[in-house]
């Protein structure tokens, strides 16, 4: 049987009623749905007829509204249920833009859609949901996936029982001649990928196929197969297919094709009644033809100033009585338009039900329409409920694209301990090997140093050099000159001067006390020069000067019987209430950091989740498929919050048992703020995520944002030390308040109700938040 035998048994049945020719009734030119469903023909009454798909007065612009890219032009197009509908035209036409707004992944900026009864994205429509399989023009497959999780993973999506999927697999790894289901999406062929991407979409047996370009790449054989059983499906008038194509010719074996171009199109009718009408031999033939007449007739209705297409397609055919006039009741279709625009499927009245006459799936009656129009405004997540197999396949897609993937695997768990070991081992730590040029008088000619222990003043300068920091490395100069240009040419830290009599002196310094004069004061100083061009280690050669200073002293007054308390200025620094007499730098910094770590870790990994899925056309399908954007972002969550607790676990564990960090607080607070902040990092990636278009925008953003977090979250820096208004600003920043609380329980043991702490948490919890609300309404705003 050839192909046209075979349609025209298969098309529904349907009654002609009336035959639009410049005899026939006028019907005014608006809506066909309403149109049709008011006429009452002495109990006939007309229905909706028995479409999968009508698009009305379709427009669709790109691009800013002073210079717009009119995509769409009044197109009008109507796929009647059960028939394959080939969409051609030539690259860019719109013809992907097209597909996107009908299964509701692009708004139009006028006209209206139906899809199965009802807009794209209200319940009565079969979009997003089940009812449609759509194949959209990338791969969008999960490269890291086999084929058989890829099939499970949609399978879940759409509610089917695993035994359902693997029965499925079977058939259409058999039918697209696809190799082992184990094999990686990433390891096939772009022809392979493709095919597993049409399987996709048969996977569930969907009444509606919505397919891009499935058959680039496919070898002719297989592509002739994929056509074979398109045919098949769409025998019992229950299937309906929609599919582009670039090769024309194979859509011959299409019901109904319509032809694009500029917007609009050109023709909607059968291959065999384009072909006969143009005499053709071949569909390019007749798009060719088309083509060359929409531009006269654009320019005739421009001069004519004629409004709709009836007068245009008159000028297509001359308008001769005799020759039937085919013509939309709408403008859009310039040439033909046949078994949508004229024929009518009468409906019979039963029970105030409407049936089509070939017993297929009745069109939706008003009331049930209803539904849709209560609904047409609450966007997807109203019309679709989630169900245990969608999430579980959500979860299990984000933990296996993690596992696959060994640089996220090595990121998520390998960066953060290592970040925690080159801190601990980097930062905080006093500086060693420090030199000091020593230029020393009381020293004897050989160069020795010596002095007697106990109650002895005999070379007090080398007494004290003996009570030096053993990290400080003494060089010893002849004199002073030598000794600072050694400082002035970086070999030394500092120079440092013993006058001849320094015993002496400072032994009269002691006993004279106020009677001293300024010789024997002067001659008594220990003088320093020192490199302060590095702040910490001046900083630190300064205090160990001094500190040894105090333990010659006070060793010295204590051999002579004296009250060593002689020796200390007299300020009495007593046992500290919050932490040591030498506090350490690590210990400041290391709460922050720690918050800083598995903050950012998150953002990192977030960040760029949505975006790859969206460019990668992944997220359009699952939202196609029916996941909803709460969903989708649930699923991160739950599978961030476990990364995010193993995450803590190896940064708190390497910080505070391998590293000995202070920790004189509750540990299992210390536990929930940091998985907190790492939940508040995730969730700003998401916002991240949400709202930039290209992962590289992505990655500058998130890379954007760490350092001024860092330096003024007060992490390696007090914030009391900023400008005022600084201060106020940085206090209202995700990490500032969280990193002094955990400094508080970490340092001072502090617990939950301490205003400090209880702050940490609030603010953290306030973000998560917030970041969650724009993630929210990005996502809606981008949807829409
Ligand atoms: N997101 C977008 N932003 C701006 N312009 C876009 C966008 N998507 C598509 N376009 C433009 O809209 C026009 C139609 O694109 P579309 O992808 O719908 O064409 P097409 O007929 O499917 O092409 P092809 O057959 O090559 O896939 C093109 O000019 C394209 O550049």
């Amino acid at each position: 049987m050839d192909a046209e035998n075979q349609h025209q048994i298969q098309r529904p049945k349907v009654k002609k009623m009336f035959s639009w020719s410049d005899d026939a009734p006028t019907i005014p030119v608006e809506s066909s749905e309403q149109t049709i469903a008011t006429i009452d023909d002495g109990g006939t009454q007309w229905s909706r007829p028995q479409n999968a798909v009508s698009v009305r007065h379709a427009f669709k612009t790109y691009g800013p509204k002073s210079k717009p890219n009119q995509v769409l032009n009044n197109l009008n197009m109507t796929v009647a249920k059960g028939t394959i509908y080939g969409l051609l035209g030539a690259s860019g036409c719109g013809k992907t833009t097209l597909l996107s707004c009908i299964v509701g992944r692009k708004r139009l900026n006028s006209g209206e859609i139906f899809v199965l009864g009802g807009k794209p994205g209200t319940r009565g429509s079969g979009v997003p949901g089940k009812r449609v399989g759509y194949m959209p023009q990338e791969i969008a497959l999960y490269a890291e996936f086999s084929i058989k999780e890829t099939m499970m993973y949609f399978g879940w999506i759409f509610g089917m029982q695993t035994s359902e999927i693997i029965e499925r697999l079977h058939f259409l790894l058999n039918f697209l001649d696809l190799p082992s289901e184990n094999r990686l999406v990433k390891n096939l062929s772009g022809g392979q990928q493709r095919r597993v991407s049409f399987a996709v979409a048969l996977m569930h047996d969907p009444e509606l196929l919505i397919l891009d370009e499935p058959t680039v790449g496919v070898d002719p054989l297989l592509r002739q197969s994929i056509w074979n059983h398109l045919v098949h499906i769409t025998k019992a008038g229950q299937k309906t297919v929609i599919i582009t194509t670039h090769y024309i010719e194979e859509a011959r074996q299409a019901h109904t094709i319509g032809l694009m171009r500029s917007g609009r199109l050109l023709a909607e009718e059968s291959p065999q009644v384009l072909l006969s009408m143009y005499r053709c031999s071949s569909l390019e033939d007749v798009f060719l033809k088309l083509s060359r007449k929409q531009g006269q007739q654009q320019q005739a209705a421009s001069e004519l100033n004629i409004s709709n297409n009836i007068s245009l397609s008159a000028l297509a055919f001359g308008n001769k009585k005799d020759n039937p006039v085919y013509i939309s009741q709408e403008s859009g279709v310039i040439g033909l338009n046949f078994h949508q625009s004229k024929e009518v499927l009468i409906s019979e009245s039963n029970n105030g039900s409407t049936y089509g006459l070939n017993g297929s799936t009745p069109a939706l009656p008003a009331a049930q329409n209803q539904s849709a129009i209560e609904c047409d405004d609450c966007g997807v997540d109203c019309c679709n409920l989630t169900t245990r197999g969608k999430i579980r396949a959500l979860l299990q897609k984000n933990f296996l694209r993690m596992w696959r993937n060994v640089g996220v695997m090595l990121f998520i768990f390998a960066l953060p301990v290592m970040q925690v070991i080159l801190f601990c081992l980097a930062i905080g730590r006093d500086p060693t090997g420090l030199r000091i040029a020593v230029v020393n008088r009381e020293m004897n000619a050989s160069g020795e140093c010596k002095y007697e222990k106990g109650c002895s003043f005999s070379n007090l300068s080398c007494r004290y050099l003996d009570h030096l920091n053993s990290s400080i490395i003494q060089e010893y100069y002849d004199d002073v000159e030598s000794a600072k240009m050694a400082v002035a040419q970086g070999n030394a830290w500092g120079a440092m001067y013993f006058t001849e009599n320094f015993t002496d002196a400072l032994v009269a310094r002691i006993v004279l006390g106020r009677d001293a004069d300024d010789e024997t004061l002067e001659q008594s100083e220990i003088r320093v020069w020192l490199d302060m061009s590095n702040q910490q280690i001046g900083i630190i050669l300064n205090r160990d000067l001094q500190y040894s200073y105090r333990t010659f002293a006070q060793g010295l007054l204590e051999d002579c019987d004296n009250n060593p308390k002689l020796g200390d200025v007299p300020i009495q620094f007593k046992e500290p209430i919050y932490g040591t007499n030498e506090p350490s730098f690590t210990d400041f910094v290391a709460p922050g950091v720690i918050l800083t770590i598995v903050f950012f870790l998150a953002v990192a990994l977030t960040s760029s989740a949505l975006i790859i899925e969206r460019t990668e056309g992944l997220l359009d399908r699952s939202w196609v498929a029916g996941v909803t954007p709460t969903e989708i972002l649930f699923s991160h969550v739950v599978t961030q919050f476990v990364v995010m607790c193993g995450q803590t676990a190896l940064v708190l564990i390497f910080m505070i048992l391998v590293f000995g960090v202070t920790n004189n607080g509750d540990i299992f607070l210390v536990i929930c703020l940091t998985i907190l902040q790492g939940l508040c990092g995730m969730c700003f990636g998401f916002v991240i995520s949400a709202i930039c278009e290209l992962e590289r925008n992505a990655i500058q953003l998130a890379l954007g944002s760490f350092y001024p977090t860092l330096l003024l979250s007060g992490v390696i820096w007090p914030i009391e030390g900023m400008p005022y208004i600084l201060r106020n600003i940085a206090v209202g920043l995700p990490l500032t308040l969280a990193t002094s609380a955990l400094r508080s329980i970490l340092t001072r043991g502090w617990g939950f109700m301490e205003f400090e702490v209880y702050m940490g948490f609030v603010a953290t919890i306030s973000w998560i938040l917030l970041f969650l609300i724009i993630t929210m309404v990005s996502l809606k705003l981008k949807q829409n």
